[in-house]
């Protein structure tokens, strides 16, 4: 069975309680039961984690090679400046979505730079909580095709 790990950065255990008009008002904890529900009928596997630190991130990044099919990955700010984690995704060649709940190109200009983009199969950004299913389908869709 295809297993997929979607992994979240920095604040984003936070969600929910502050800027719902950029972030929206569903908590972590409705997004991941929200995938979780959406991978089951989907007849699909996933593991959903979050991480304030930039290892820990890189860590289960590793960690996912031989064991997952692709990478969801919600890398909070981490997107706009890690290096480290753009060649952790690079290292383990594992198909990767980058995702965002705002548009961050309709933001800051310091959001408009990813790392993360230069190593993904695609971006999905501006739909909310709504984008993780979305990425899902997309991440399901490309490893079905890939076969
Ligand atoms: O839109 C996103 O999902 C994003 O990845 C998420 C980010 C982010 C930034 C700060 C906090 C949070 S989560 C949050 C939101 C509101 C209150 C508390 C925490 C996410 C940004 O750093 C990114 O530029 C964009």
């Amino acid at each position: 069975m295809t297993s997929i790990l979607i992994l979240n950065g920095p604040n984003l255990n936070l969600l929910g309680t502050r800027q719902p008009e950029v972030y929206g008002h569903s908590t972590l904890a409705d997004i991941e039961a929200m995938c979780r529900a959406h991978a089951a009928a989907r007849g699909a596997e996933m593991q959903f984690a979050q991480s304030n630190h930039e290892g820990a991130l890189i860590d289960q990044i590793h960690a996912a090679k031989g064991v997952h099919a692709g990478i969801i990955l919600n890398a909070g700010a981490y997107t706009h400046t890690s290096i480290a984690l753009m060649d952790a995704i690079a290292s383990v060649e594992l198909p990767t979505i980058e995702l965002h709940l705002s548009n961050v190109h309709a933001r800051e200009d310091f959001r408009h730079v990813s790392y993360i983009a230069k190593v993904a199969l695609g971006v999905i950004c501006g739909f909310g909580a709504a984008g993780y299913p979305m990425a899902m389908d997309a991440l399901l869709a490309h490893l079905a095709q890939k076969g």
